[in-house]
């Protein structure tokens, strides 16, 4: 039997860092979040709002050419830059210098989009959070993932985590896999599900929110952004992936008793972060 610790309200309250009064805007933190395809901007849009809505200072969203209107009306408070090409991304290039950095929801798999992701991990140092298609182009090119920086958190569903690491048989088996490539490639694994667990090397710990209102379009979107927000805030990445986890599924947990499970969306997670962390006070 696998060992996990459980992360309850007493692991976060230990993890959690209240806001000082003097802080501001320059030094809450700049996350980056890179993805977004021709008809997925949806994604992208959610993964920044989420992350600006989770405390960081400001938020950059780096995205192909035809989100630009989109972003920049669906979210005013994120600032935006594009790349090159209009439908997907082929070219990772910025001048600036976020704190962390998001990378993969929407981001479809081009094969122009695989060789701007492997040129952007080639020379990017910065903390990363990687998801979705980002993580289905490192299933297709497994050496790649030597390039990403120790405690880089990736947050695959099972079935991107399939790809990764290929079949299971027992639920046994898939633990042991998922820490031998926790291991491997010095990687916190956010296996998302019901619950999620969160492996780091021999370390395994379970999640106690969320229910199925979560089984949504979208939901993960939203925590790719709410877990690049606190890497950017300066919580230790193991934390920032305990946290987020946590204060995500809380929110749906939060939200039942008014949203029920199927009326609740991914925008919902979002509206609820707010009532998630104050209840961290309660
Ligand atoms: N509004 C938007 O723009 C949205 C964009 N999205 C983007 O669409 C792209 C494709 O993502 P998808 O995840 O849909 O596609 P995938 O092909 O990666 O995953 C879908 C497949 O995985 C299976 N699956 C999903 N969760 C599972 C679980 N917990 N256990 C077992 N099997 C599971 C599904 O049954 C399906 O076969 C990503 O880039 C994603 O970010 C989605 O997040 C949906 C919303
Ligand atoms: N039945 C469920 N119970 C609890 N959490 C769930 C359930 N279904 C999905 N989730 C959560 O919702 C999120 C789904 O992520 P993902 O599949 O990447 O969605 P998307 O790609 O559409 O954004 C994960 O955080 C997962 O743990
Ligand atoms: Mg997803």
């Amino acid at each position: 039997m696998m060992h996990s610790t459980v992360v309850d309200k007493q692991t976060i309250s230990s993890i959690y860092q209240p806001i000082i009064a003097t802080t501001h805007k320059g030094i809450q933190g700049h996350a980056m979040l890179i993805g977004g395809s021709y008809g997925k901007m949806g994604s992208i849009c959610l993964s920044s709002k989420a992350a600006i809505k989770f405390g960081c200072g400001l938020v950059t969203a780096f995205i192909p050419k035809c989100g630009y209107d989109i972003v920049q009306i669906a979210v005013p408070e994120v600032m935006v830059l594009t790349d090159d090409q209009d439908s997907c991304i082929s070219k990772i290039h910025f001048d600036i210098v976020p704190d962390a950095i998001g990378i993969g929801p929407g981001l479809g798999q081009d094969i122009a989009t695989q060789q701007g992701l492997y040129k952007f991990l080639k020379y990017n140092s910065i903390p990363l959070i990687i998801d979705a298609d980002a993580l289905n182009i490192l299933a297709l090119h497994s050496d790649w993932l030597s390039l990403l920086p120790p405690k880089t958190i990736i947050t695959p569903h099972l079935k991107e985590l399939e790809r990764l690491i290929g079949k299971w048989n027992s639920e046994a088996e898939l633990f042991e896999k998922t820490i031998a490539f926790s291991k491997k490639h010095q990687l916190i694994v956010v296996m998302k599900g019901a619950p999620t667990y969160i492996v780091y090397g021999e370390l395994v710990y379970q999640n106690t929110t969320g229910n199925a209102a979560l089984a949504t379009a979208g939901s993960g979107d939203v925590l790719t952004g709410v877990i690049t927000s606190l890497l950017a805030q300066s919580y230790e990445p193991i934390n920032a992936a305990l946290l987020g986890v946590y204060l995500h599924g809380l929110t749906a947990d939060i939200a039942f008793p008014e949203t029920g499970y199927q009326s609740f969306i991914a925008s919902d997670i979002i509206s609820y972060l707010g009532k998630a962390y104050l209840s961290l006070s309660q």
